[in-house]
């Protein structure tokens, strides 16, 4: 039976890193994958995957419209698929997550979603709440804060360096704009700043 797989990590954990070996791992062996990942996230060139490690590869893009399964189904019938591979599924709506459990369910297809779990407040992200309600798998990519605790949360911080504690959920920025850190000192710098 084919699974959902959810694997979470907070920032600059090795996501991308991830995805992309598994992905080459596929395909080196000759089978056929699609690569998702969110047009809002446009960091790099956009429909490409990136990681800081320096592999990429390009991906279709999604939105909050884009029917994943449709688009998988549509490839699928062309050339069998052996796995769709989804980054910043954080983003992904919860139907999205649907269409991916069904695609799982009903076609077979294996889903490998990589996602932050919560966001600069430590909320959990609409698609990451679906996923860990129903993956079948749930992995941590594991990194460490300065203290050398696992970094389970996201500070989003502003030019300066200095902690932010409001604002809209999605803002695209990199290691500038975010710093993973261990939910003791997540919860220290945003009292430090209240
Ligand atoms: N030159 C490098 N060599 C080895 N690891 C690196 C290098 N550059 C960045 N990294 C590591 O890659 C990880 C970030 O990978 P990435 O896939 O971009 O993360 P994510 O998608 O989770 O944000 C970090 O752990 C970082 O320490
Ligand atoms: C915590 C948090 C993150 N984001 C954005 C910032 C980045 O563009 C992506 C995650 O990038 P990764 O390196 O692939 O993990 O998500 C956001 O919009 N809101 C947040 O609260
Ligand atoms: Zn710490």
């Amino acid at each position: 039976m084919a699974k959902l797989y959810f694997y979470y990590a907070s920032m600059n954990a090795g996501k991308s890193t991830n995805l992309l070996q598994a992905d080459f791992n596929y395909r080196e062996r000759g089978m056929a994958t699609m690569l998702f990942t969110a047009a809002v996230d446009d960091r790099f060139a956009a429909g490409t995957i990136a990681s800081r490690i320096g592999l990429s590869a390009p991906a279709t893009m999604f939105d909050s419209g884009t029917d994943l399964a449709a688009c998988a189904l549509a490839r699928h019938v062309e050339t069998p698929l052996a796995c769709v591979l989804v980054d910043e599924a954080q983003f992904l709506t919860a139907a999205q997550v649907d269409q991916l459990a069904a695609l799982a369910d009903r076609v077979g297809i294996p889903v490998l979603a990589y996602g932050l779990r919560t966001d600069f407040r430590g909320a959990l992200f609409e698609g990451s709440a679906r996923l860990l309600a129903l993956a079948d798998s749930l992995v941590e990519i594991k990194s460490v804060c300065e203290c050398g605790r696992k970094a389970t949360m996201n500070l989003r911080v502003d030019a300066e360096g200095r902690p932010v504690a409001e604002g809209r959920q999605t803002e695209i920025g990199g290691n500038d704009r975010y710093v993973a850190l261990c939910r003791r000192h997540f919860s220290a710098a945003l009292q430090a700043k209240a």
